[in-house]
């Protein structure tokens, strides 16, 4: 669907097509433990968050130099613009490159030699979001957010990720009090596989902006009511919650109610390559299966551009909404 849309959660490393990936294995002489792209396409059979990240980081491996990164985000971007995406908030994890070997100045200049001249070359405007490891230590964050401080300018925020059980926002206080302290925007996964508690804590503790994921908020009333009066924007990613079993099957998904109860969802790909599909699928997907309206895909539209990080650009963001307001839907598209 090319419904206009910003897509806020996104990790980088999560767009990698096995293509691309045994492409860079042999630029870089890697071996991977794959027969080939289709061998690997067979191992994208998830139990649970963990089994993904298992091999998410894995093929890792074959990024290493500056222009991998930038080959990385610039398939990522035309794919992006296909579908739709004129605005991407974009996440990345350095210590999973950090531990590697692949310095922190590889991966974000790497980076930013795509999403600096994204506007001109996809027409999507960007913004960078260094994510912690949460199931390293709060130490390793702190160190992560000093490595970082010479590419500030490059960099719009912090997000929280990887494993959720277990390691509650509130590890991240003092990383996120740092963060907080240099300007930068905060976000945090949350209540995808951890409890709703982890979304309130999030809010109090880390005084994030955006939930990502957010979807168990759902089993806590009191904790939607206050989503709705503080209009919390929760970043999900339907598709993503399927392959990883956080829903039965994507007939299951709360969306519906979500949108009903008045939250502010957006709709995202989160690891489009792992996940069968980019921004415009989960829009598509949630269209067909949910059933959802032309005007409930237009909010959900509406909610990206609103809850972005536009507030340097609101000429921009006042630009995508009225392109929104336009659009008009294809024969194919959004049928009621
Ligand atoms: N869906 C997800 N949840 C937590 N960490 C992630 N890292 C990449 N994708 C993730
Ligand atoms: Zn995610």
């Amino acid at each position: 669907m090319v419904l206009p849309k910003a897509e806020l959660h996104l990790h980088i490393e999560g767009t990698l097509e096995p293509e691309l990936a045994f492409e860079l294995a042999e630029r870089n002489g890697v071996e991977l433990p794959w027969a080939g792209t289709e061998a690997l396409r067979e191992a994208y059979r998830f139990q649970d968050l963990q089994s993904f990240l298992n091999l998410y980081y894995e093929l890792m491996a074959v990024l290493r130099t500056e222009r991998d990164f930038e080959d990385l985000a610039d398939a990522y971007l035309a794919r992006a613009a296909a579908q739709g995406v004129r605005h991407a908030e974009i996440f990345f994890d350095p210590q999973a490159h950090i531990a590697r070997g692949v310095g922190m100045g590889t991966v974000v200049e790497g980076l930013w030699r795509a999403l600096g001249r994204s506007r001109e070359t996809h027409g999507v405007s960007t913004r960078l979001i260094m994510c912690f490891l949460r199931d390293e230590s709060a130490e390793s964050a702190m160190a992560t957010l000093e490595e970082a401080k010479p590419y500030l300018d490059r960099i719009t925020g912090v997000g929280l990720d990887s494993a959720e059980v277990g390691h509650p926002p509130a590890k991240f206080r003092a990383v996120y009090e740092a963060a907080a302290a240099l300007g930068l925007r905060r976000v945090a996964h949350a209540g995808e596989e951890g409890p709703p508690a982890y979304i309130a804590e999030a809010l109090d503790v880390l005084g994030v902006e955006r939930i990502d994921h957010g979807l168990r908020c759902m089993e806590d009333p009191a904790l939607v009511e206050r989503l709705v009066r503080e209009r919390v924007p929760l970043t999900l990613c339907p598709l993503s919650n399927v392959r990883l079993r956080a829903v039965d099957t994507l007939a299951d998904h709360p969306l519906p109610a979500m949108l009903d109860a008045g939250l502010m969802c957006t709709v995202n790909s989160d690891d489009p390559a792992y996940f069968g599909g980019y921004a415009g699928d989960n829009f598509d997907a949630v269209q067909r299966v949910l059933g959802l309206s032309q005007e409930r895909l237009r909010e959900l539209a509406r909610n990206s551009f609103l809850a972005s990080f536009l507030e340097d650009e609101e000429e921009l963001r006042a630009r995508y909404l009225a392109e929104v307001e336009a659009y008009r839907w294809h024969d194919t598209e959004g049928a009621e």
